[in-house]
């Protein structure tokens, strides 16, 4: 997938293209459901394919205390997109002053212009530019004007359920994990290099490696059974997201014991697959009560990973932090 940043978005990349434009944060199912439409239409037309998304996300530079916490870095979302097979991804630099092209002037200069749009096709309730001037009707209005066509595509779900990030986002950020998979089609994941803690872990024969992580989504606090990618492998862990109420003055921190393996990880890049919420951070009465909670969450923690779906597993990282 080739991917456009910056002035690069700019110029003329394509004489001809199908296009489909948003934020993708999780790029959960229902966007993959946009994504294999825009592919059909491609191979129809014998056009290539562009996602236009903006980042930063618009919402951190017009409101950012409106902002939701993001469920995907930048890099996550690409490895994502680029899973699906398009063949351009093109992110525009969302700031104040682009912020104030009019839709019009947008559709014509960039999505025409520069990107060569011939086709577009987008989600249900999908809006942009000034005052979310660019929605359905003037996309069509346009479409008519400048000659391209738009296609949009009814909400895309199942049961009574319509996927959106906003419901992954709920839902994750009330710890149920298994929901939130549902709607992602893949295990919510947060990524980052292990860090030094207060080796404390080691000593109750319980090491955990802790993350400093770029994800700003987190699930709640509490113990998780998680699987965990590093160094190329896929282990099974159990992840303790809390202040170490047991232990006076812990900062917040996310941390995995990982179960069969020894071994030193400080530096490493790790991915953290949450599969299932446990249970609540609690303040123990001594250490020897906490030991007996972490057994007791292990052994959880194998019975529901036993089942797990490996297919669900994407080890996504925020490759920035490691040179892809
Ligand atoms: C599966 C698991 C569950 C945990 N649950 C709790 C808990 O309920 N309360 C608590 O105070 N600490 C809990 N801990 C955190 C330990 O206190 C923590 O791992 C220890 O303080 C090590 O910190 P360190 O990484 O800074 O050495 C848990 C750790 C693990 C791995
Ligand atoms: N099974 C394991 N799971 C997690 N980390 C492990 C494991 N075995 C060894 N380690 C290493 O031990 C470190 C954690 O030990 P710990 O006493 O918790 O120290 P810290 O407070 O620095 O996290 C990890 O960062 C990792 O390098």
């Amino acid at each position: 997938m080739r991917v456009l940043t910056g002035s690069d978005v700019l110029k003329k990349n394509f004489d001809s293209s199908v296009v489909t434009i948003g934020n993708f944060d999780g790029v959960h199912r229902g966007h993959a459901e946009l994504f294999r439409q825009v592919k059909a239409a491609c191979v129809q037309r014998g056009l290539p394919s562009v996602v236009v998304t903006f980042e930063p996300h618009p919402l951190a530079v017009l409101a950012p205390k409106n902002a939701p916490p993001l469920i995907t870095t930048f890099a996550q979302k690409k490895a994502l997109i680029a899973e699906t097979g398009v063949d351009c991804l093109a992110a525009i630099d969302f700031t104040p002053e682009f912020s104030r092209m009019p839709a019009e002037a947008f559709v014509r200069d960039i999505l025409m212009g520069c990107l060569g749009m011939r086709h577009i096709i987008i989600g249900h309730d999908y809006a942009f530019g000034k005052d979310r001037q660019g929605n359905q009707k003037t996309l069509e209005r346009l479409g008519k004007e400048y000659g391209f066509t738009l296609e949009d595509i009814s909400p895309v779900g199942e049961g009574r359920t319509i996927f959106s990030s906003s419901l992954a986002r709920r839902l994750i950020s009330r710890g149920d994990m298994p929901a939130a998979t549902g709607i992602l089609g893949r295990y919510h994941v947060i990524s980052g290099t292990v860090v030094h803690g207060r080796e404390i872990g080691q000593t109750l024969g319980f090491p955990t490696a802790n993350i400093s992580t770029c994800n700003e989504l987190l699930p709640p606090d509490g113990v998780y059974a998680v699987m965990v990618a590093v160094d190329g492998r896929i282990l099974q862990g159990a992840c303790n997201i809390g202040n170490n109420p047991t232990f006076e003055g812990g900062a917040r921190t996310i941390e995995a014991f990982l179960l069969d393996f020894s071994g030193q990880l400080y530096g490493h890049e790790i991915a953290i697959c949450f599969v299932q919420r446990l249970r609540e951070v609690m303040k123990f009465p001594d250490v020897a009560a906490l030991i007996t909670a972490i057994q007791q969450d292990v052994a959880t923690t194998k019975s529901i990973l036993a089942a797990a779906d490996q297919s669900l597993i994407k080890p996504l990282f925020s490759p920035e932090r490691i040179g892809e």
